[in-house]
């Protein structure tokens, strides 16, 4: 139907009739309207015209729609609500409102409000449809509700404490359920009331300060406070703060996490790190951090501290024999009657194993007062440590070794403080233990030669500067070689020739025995060999001595080490005699019975070396497989000038005859000491008389010279 100017649609689109010239500016106002505009016949929905806005937003170019139905077209998305809005437009003459979809060409849905008026023109009955299309809006409105459940779920279901309040009056305005599990306050406890009447801040000056800083630089970050909850229990708290504006009142967004859990841990670990698990005294990373506090208040006030290194005494024995559980209850109460003896401005700490350091500070008076005090408290710390213990049916006493550095005198850091306390403690074992020694400078020369000692020997064996020498062991009857003890020799680079007392004890301590006891086995074994072969020593009757250190002797896999080191050298087994000290026996008897039972059976045999200087205790020695006792040197050397020393040889002799040992003496110098012996039955010696040690070559000439 063509749009004229006379047209009645003029009047029902709302435009006045004017004149003929309005036509063109109705068809132009008709196709520009935003909104959508469609004429149909009322009686069937026939599309009689539309304007170019349904064109565009439905798909519809007037050509492909005009002379067909809005149903057929399916427009409607509901086709009854189609007769809907027919019925509304009967009942008014104003235009009647329909909130509907409509489907475009391509089948989006488009949800519209849409406005229909009937026309009565001089064709028909007519409708008007004006479609104001709020697909667009009701997404957004749809995008921002969504938005806000989001929201509204992340604000109520972070785990975290989410507060709302007013800046400057410090009413909350919301809170979340984090909140009211971090405080214990509910959502309607709080809320329209101010920050001012809780002590959830427990220092609420500090908001003013907050909201000084969000103003300078724009927000807080992780701030570390302390809060209270409704129980009024301390919490820690890390709080961020964004300034938000609602409704144009200025307003704090916080966030809040309880990390007192967080703290708690960090302080746990924080007390492990610089404390000792067992006996929970400080560790040696806090004693050096007190030290170097002291250090420097000690200075300030111009007095004197103390630093005590103590050691238990044959602490080892406990645990071997009696277990580690024995042995940790014995440094609790060491560490209870330590604490119970010193002021609480001291320190207490455990370095580990059975070392313990004490720290004394502020000491006045001269220097000789200070060390009187000290050697006094050092010498009530020593008893006190000695009295008996009493745990799981053993009477236990441990003593202790005590080395003493003064501060500042002896030093004027932690560090060398320490290391001179202990230089002083290493003095006091070697003194005989149970004894209380104060650092002094000539200990530190000692300290450093030994340490030098210490790296020389460490580089010794790789660089060849040991050797064996090899002493005859002579029977007098018939004056036969009946064997030879091997011994170690040391060619220094620099300091010569080192006997081995100057030396062995280093090797022993620090452990370098195992590696140079192995090499001197099997050197020892080699020789042996080597003799064997040239046919220069008695394959049945002649003993190839070789010293065996406690530590080597200790080695779980010793009795392997020795049967390979035969095997490898090809030496019979038979010749081969350990010699042992003492010292092997004290500790684990039954162990080293054991050991010695094995390598027994093998074919190897013992002599007891030094023996007389030690315990010599018919105990042990009657259950001990040796073979063979031998006289220690300092009793033979005097026996026949000191009637004390010619008895206890003799009553050495007497001893090794009653257990059918065989008995020899070393260190014999002089015809009148070997006379002696032999008077005494004694008929095996070692000593300068007969010869020297020599070197595995002098040897081989002294046995060939021989022959036998
Ligand atoms: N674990 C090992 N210990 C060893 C080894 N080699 C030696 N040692 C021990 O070192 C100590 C000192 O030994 P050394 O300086 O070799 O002295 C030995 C002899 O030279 C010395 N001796 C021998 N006869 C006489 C003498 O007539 N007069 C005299 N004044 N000294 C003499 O005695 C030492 C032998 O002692 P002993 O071993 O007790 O039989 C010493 O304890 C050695 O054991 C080694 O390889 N491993």
């Amino acid at each position: 139907m063509p749009i004229t100017a006379d047209s009645p649609l003029f009047q029902l689109t709302g435009l006045a009739l004017t004149a003929k010239e309005s036509e063109k500016h109705f068809a132009t106002l008709f196709n520009l309207s935003p909104n959508v505009v469609l004429l149909t016949r009322f009686e069937d929905g026939l599309i009689c015209n539309a304007n170019r806005h349904f064109e565009t937003t439905f798909g519809w170019p007037m050509s492909d729609c005009m002379g067909r139905t809005t149903l057929e077209i399916g427009l409607w998305m509901a086709a009854q609500h189609r007769e809907m809005a027919l019925e509304k437009t009967l009942v008014t003459d104003e235009p009647a409102s329909l909130e509907t979809q409509w489907r475009s060409r391509d089948g989006r849905t488009h949800d519209g409000t849409l406005y229909t008026q009937q026309i009565d023109l001089s064709d028909g009955l007519y409708l008007l449809s004006t479609f104001i299309d709020n697909t667009e809006h009701i997404r957004a409105q749809q995008a921002l509700k969504a938005s806000e459940e989001k929201f509204a779920r992340a604000f109520h279901s972070s785990p975290d404490a989410i507060i709302i309040t007013e800046r400057d009056s410090g009413r909350y305005i919301e809170v979340n359920d984090g909140f009211s599990r971090l405080s214990g306050y509910s959502a309607s406890d709080v809320v329209n009331r101010t920050v001012f009447e809780f002590s959830i801040m427990a220092d609420i000056t500090q908001r003013t300060r907050l909201i000084q800083e969000i103003e300078e630089k724009g927000k807080v970050r992780n701030r570390e406070l302390l809060g209270r909850n409704k129980d009024g229990e301390l919490i820690t708290v890390d709080v961020s703060i964004d300034p938000l504006l609602l409704d144009g009142t200025p307003c704090l967004l916080i966030t809040a996490r309880d990390i007192s859990q967080l703290k708690n841990a960090q302080a746990q670990i924080q007390h492990l790190a610089y404390h000792d698990s067992l006996t929970n005294l400080p560790n040696r990373a806090l004693l050096m951090d007190r030290l170097s506090q002291q250090i420097a208040l000690l200075k300030r006030h111009n007095l004197r501290g103390a630093l005590l290194f103590l050691d238990l005494d044959h602490f080892k024995h406990i645990n071997d024999s009696l277990g580690h559980p024995v042995g940790d209850s014995v440094l609790k109460i060491i560490t209870a009657r330590l604490e119970a003896s010193v002021r609480l401005e001291d320190t207490v700490a455990r370095l580990g194993g059975d070392e313990f350091v004490v720290l004394i500070s502020g000491l006045e008076g001269s220097r000789e007062e200070v060390v009187d005090q000290v050697q006094r408290l050092a010498n009530t710390l020593r008893e006190l440590l000695s009295e008996p213990m009493f745990l799981d049916g053993h009477r236990l006493q441990v003593t202790p070794s005590i080395g003493i550095a003064l501060i500042p005198d002896h030093g004027s850091t932690p560090a060398d403080l320490l290391k001179r306390a202990d230089i002083a403690l290493y003095r006091a074992k070697d003194s005989g233990r149970n004894a209380i020694q104060m650092f002094h400078a000539t200990m530190q020369k000692a300290a450093s030669d030994r340490l030098r000692l210490e790296n020389d020997l460490r580089q010794a064996l790789a660089r060849g500067e040991f050797s064996l020498s090899y002493q005859p062991q002579v029977d007098t009857r018939g004056n036969r070689i009946v064997g030879a003890e091997a011994l170690l020799r040391w060619q220094h680079p620099s300091l010569g020739h080192l006997a081995p007392s100057q030396f062995i004890q280093v090797m022993e301590e620090s452990g370098m025995i195992l590696e140079v006891g192995n090499w001197i086995l099997e050197e020892a074994c080699k020789t042996g060999r080597e003799l064997l072969g040239k046919e220069l020593i008695d394959g049945n009757d002649f003993s190839l001595c070789v010293n065996i250190s406690p530590r080597q002797f200790r080695q779980s896999d010793f009795v392997e080490r020795v049967e390979r080191c035969l095997r490898t050298y090809g030496l019979p087994n038979r010749l081969l005699k350990l010699e042992i000290t003492e010292g092997i026996v004290i500790q684990n008897l039954d162990d080293t019975i054991a050991k010695m039972l094995q390598l027994k059976h093998l074919g190897i045999s013992f002599a007891m070396d030094d023996f007389g200087t030690g315990y010599s205790s018919l105990t042990y020695l009657k259950r001990l497989p040796v073979d063979a006792l031998k006289i220690d040197q300092s009793f033979v050397r005097d026996a026949t000038t000191d009637p004390n020393d010619a008895e206890i040889v003799r009553a050495i002799v007497a001893m090794a005859a009653s257990l059918n040992l065989a008995i020899i003496a070393e260190g014999v110098e002089t015809q009148e000491q070997l006379d002696f012996l032999a008077q005494l039955d004694c008929h095996f010696y070692q000593g300068f008389l007969f010869s020297e040690p020599l070197s595995a070559a002098g040897f081989e000439t002294l046995l060939r010279g021989r022959f036998l």
